[in-house]
């Protein structure tokens, strides 16, 4: 998906929503577990329920890969229900030697139909560049993440006095270009969005941590929203667990349009 297509995506829809499948088997209602395939029957009953309020999906790949084979081909299987009309997102942290990341970028690239997968830059240029060589794909490479451990290298001072995600920043956006590289930057580190957005005026941002973690979709939109929009916002468990029986995708879809209703106000604004 072009980046021109997505802007026109979130605009038709109203919407900046991602709505992550963190799908864990212990997490689904029993009443799926008689399904050949649990997983995919939740991911699809989400899926069927939220279409029309999110623009994006992320598949956090550690969920499936802790099913062994099994998940490989729920996660397959989602990726490919969910076609082309939303943004698809396989969030893996990749990133290895260039030879290595060449097969990372095929297997979500061409064996499977993501738009786009998550990157770790710490191993540098050679590592990421391989997912940026696929004509309508994208690396969404990890900025400033959302988690407690973010302080212990990405918020260093360097002796320039940058912090290390500031210099990962400005570095890999040289790499590709707002065409192609996203950032993640987490929701819950909402004191740095105004320096972040100085750093990177045009790049489209993967904000996870809104939900479950505390993030504030208010103070991102009004921070950190750009002339394209810019933004992706993700919640997970915050919607897809927010049911725990047979209503589970009714109460995902209750809490989506809510998100979707607030992101809709924003989007007046700009
Ligand atoms: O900085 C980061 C990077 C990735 N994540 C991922 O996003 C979702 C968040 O899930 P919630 O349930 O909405 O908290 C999950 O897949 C994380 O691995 C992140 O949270 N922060």
């Amino acid at each position: 998906m072009t980046r021109q297509q997505l802007v026109q995506l979130i605009r038709e829809r109203q919407s900046y929503l991602c709505v992550g499948l963190d799908t864990d088997i212990e997490k689904i209602p029993q009443h799926l577990l008689q399904e050949e395939d649990p997983v995919f029957a939740f991911n699809k009953a989400i899926i069927d329920a939220t279409r029309d309020v999110c623009v994006a999906y992320k598949i956090n790949t550690a969920f499936y890969e802790a099913l062994g084979v099994k998940g490989w081909i729920a996660l397959d299987k989602t990726v490919r229900y969910i076609g082309n009309s939303h943004f698809t997102i396989a969030d893996a942290k990749r990133g290895d030697i260039g030879n290595t990341s060449d097969q990372y970028a095929k297997a979500f690239f061409e064996a499977m139909p993501f738009d786009s997968v998550t990157v770790a830059p710490y191993m540098g240029e050679d590592s990421v560049k391989p997912f940026l060589q696929h004509a309508g794909k994208w690396a969404i490479v990890l900025g400033l993440t959302s988690n407690k451990g973010a302080s212990d290298f990405e918020l260093q001072p360097l002796q320039s006095d940058e912090h290390l995600y500031e210099k990962v920043l400005t570095s890999v956006s040289n790499w590709g270009s707002p065409d192609n590289l996203m950032f993640v930057i987490g929701a819950t580190q909402a004191e740095q969005f105004v320096q972040i957005r100085k750093l990177t005026p045009h790049h489209f941002y993967l904000v996870p941590g809104v939900g479950a973690q505390g993030g504030s979709l208010k103070e991102i939109s009004e921070k950190a929203m750009n002339e394209d929009i810019g933004l992706l916002v993700n919640a997970s468990r915050a919607i897809i667990y927010a049911g725990k029986g047979e209503d589970f995708a009714e109460q995902a879809y209750k809490v989506a349009k809510e998100y979707q209703v607030e992101m809709a106000g924003y989007l007046v604004k700009n």
